[in-house]
C-alpha cells in the first residue's frame, strides 16, 4: 500500500526526496517556509538533476502553512535545518497530525526531536548521500551512497521496514540495530570535516592538503572518536574507511593513518560541507549541533573537547562577521592542542 508522507524542509535533502518518493507512487507532501520554492515545487515544477546528469521536472504537492494539510500522514520526514526543527515540528505534533517522525538531519538532534514528538513517535536516521539547493524550485543530488534508519531501541519493527521500502526509492535504504553508534560515526565525519571545512572556507580535500590542517583533523579525529568511546559507542565506516584507521595515538599508528586519510578523501575529497554553504549564503550553521554536539556530550559525562570547543567558536564568530573564513583558523586551533603547533 502506498505510504502518506509530509516531508517537513524540501530544500536540498528533502526535495530530492520528495521527488524519488513521488516517482515511486508514494503520496508525498512537501512542507518548506519558502514560499517561492513552494510556488515553483507545485508548477513549473522540481527542476531536478540527478547524480548521473539527467535533467527532469517534476511537479509535487507542496504548501508552506501547516494549517493548509489535511489529512493523516504515516511518516514525517524531517529534513530541516537544526535550528528550525522546533516550529517546524511543533504545529504537526499540536495538530496530531502524523503517526512516526524520521529525524534525517545532520547533528546531534535527537534528544530534542524526542522531547517534541515523544519517544515512541521517532525514528532516527542519517542520509549519507548528498545534495545541493541551487535556488527556488531547484535542486541537485550530487552523490548517491545509502540512507541509514533504525529504532532508537534497536527493535526491528514493522514500520521500520515500511520506512525502509519508502526510503529505498530514493536511494538504497539499511536499517540498523545501532543508530546512536552511526549517527556518532557521520558527526566524527562532519565535526571533523565539515567544521574544518565551514572554517577553512574550503573543501574537505583542502584541509587535508595543509599541513596544519592535515594535523588538526586526525586530532580532532581523536577528540571526537574518545568522546564516542566514552559514551559507550561502537564507531563504523566512513565512506568505506573504519573510523578507527583515522587513530593516531602515538608516532607508531601515524603512517596507517595518513593511509587512511588519504583513503577516505579519494570518495569524500571534493564535499563542499553544507555548513560552509550555509557561510557562503549569510546563514546561521549547525555548528552547536556538530562542533558544539561534541562538546555538550563531551561535558555530560565530566570530560572536556577543547579542539570541538574552539572549533564552534570560530564558526560562530564567521557567522557572526567578525573576520572570514580561511585557512588561520587551522593555526588558532593548532595552538589549542600545543603538540600539534609544535610539529
Ligand atoms: N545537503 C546535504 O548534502 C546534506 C544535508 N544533510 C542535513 O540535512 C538537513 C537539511 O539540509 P539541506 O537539505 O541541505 O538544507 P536546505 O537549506 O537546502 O533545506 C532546508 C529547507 O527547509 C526550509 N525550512 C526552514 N524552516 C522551515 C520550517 N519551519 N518549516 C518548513 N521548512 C522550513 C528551508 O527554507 P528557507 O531556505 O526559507 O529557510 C529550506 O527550504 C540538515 O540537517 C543537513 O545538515 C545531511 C546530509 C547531506
Ligand atoms: C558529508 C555530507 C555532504 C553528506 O554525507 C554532509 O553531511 C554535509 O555536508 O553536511
Amino acid at each position: 500500500m502506498a505510504e502518506r508522507i509530509i516531508v517537513v524542509g524540501g530544500g536540498a535533502i528533502g526535495g530530492v526526496a520528495a521527488a524519488q518518493m513521488t516517482n515511486a507512487g508514494h503520496d508525498v507532501t512537501v512542507l518548506d517556509a519558502d514560499h517561492r520554492h513552494v510556488t515553483a515545487l507545485r508548477d513549473p515544477g522540481l527542476l531536478f538533476e540527478e547524480v548521473d546528469g539527467q535533467v527532469s521536472r517534476r511537479r509535487l504537492q507542496a504548501v508552506s502553512d501547516p494549517g493548509e494539510l489535511t489529512g493523516h500522514f504515516d511518516f514525517a520526514l524531517l529534513t530541516v535545518k537544526s535550528l528550525a526543527l522546533r516550529p517546524a515540528v511543533t504545529p504537526l505534533v499540536e495538530a496530531g497530525l502524523v503517526d512516526t517522525y524520521v529525524a534525517l538531519g545532520n547533528g546531534l538532534v535527537h534528544d530534542l526531536v524526542q522531547s517534541l514528538v515523544g519517544r515512541d513517535r521517532l525514528i532516527v536516521g542519517l542520509i549519507e548521500w548528498g545534495a545541493t539547493n541551487l535556488g527556488p524550485g531547484h535542486l541537485q543530488q550530487t552523490t548517491d551512497a545509502p540512507t541509514v534508519v533504525g529504532e532508537l531501541d534497536g527493535s526491528s519493527t514493522q514500520r521500520l521496514a515500511r520506512l525502509q521500502r519508502v526510503l529505498g526509492s530514493i536511494a538504497e535504504a539499511k536499517t540498523t540495530a545501532t543508530i546512536a553508534s552511526q549517527v556518532w560515526t557521520k558527526l566524527l565525519l562532519n565535526s571533523t570535516f565539515s567544521g574544518l571545512g565551514a572554517a577553512g572556507g574550503c573543501l574537505y580535500r583542502d584541509v587535508v592538503a595543509d599541513p596544519v590542517g592535515r594535523e588538526v583533523a586526525l586530532q580532532l579525529w581523536r577528540e571526537g572518536y574518545d568522546t564516542a568511546g566514552a559514551l559507550g559507542m561502537t564507531l563504523g565506516e566512513v565512506f568505506a574507511t573504519p573510523a578507527d584507521q583515522l587513530l593516531t595515538r602515538d608516532a607508531t599508528d601515524r603512517a596507517a593513518a595518513e593511509d587512511a586519510l588519504d583513503r577516505l578523501m579519494v570518495r569524500a575529497g571534493p564535499t563542499k560541507a553544507s555548513m560552509l554553504q550555509d557561510l557562503q549564503r549569510s546563514r546561521p550553521t549547525e555548528v552547536d549541533v556538530i562542533n558544539g554536539g561534541v562538546v555538550e556530550a563531551a561535558r555530560k559525562i565530566g570530560r572536556e573537547a577543547p579542539l570541538n570547543a574552539e572549533l564552534t567558536r570560530i564558526i560562530h564568530e564567521i557567522e557572526s562577521g567578525a573576520h572570514r573564513a580561511g585557512p588561520e583558523a587551522f593555526r588558532r586551533l593548532a595552538r589549542v592542542s600545543g603538540d600539534v603547533g609544535a610539529r
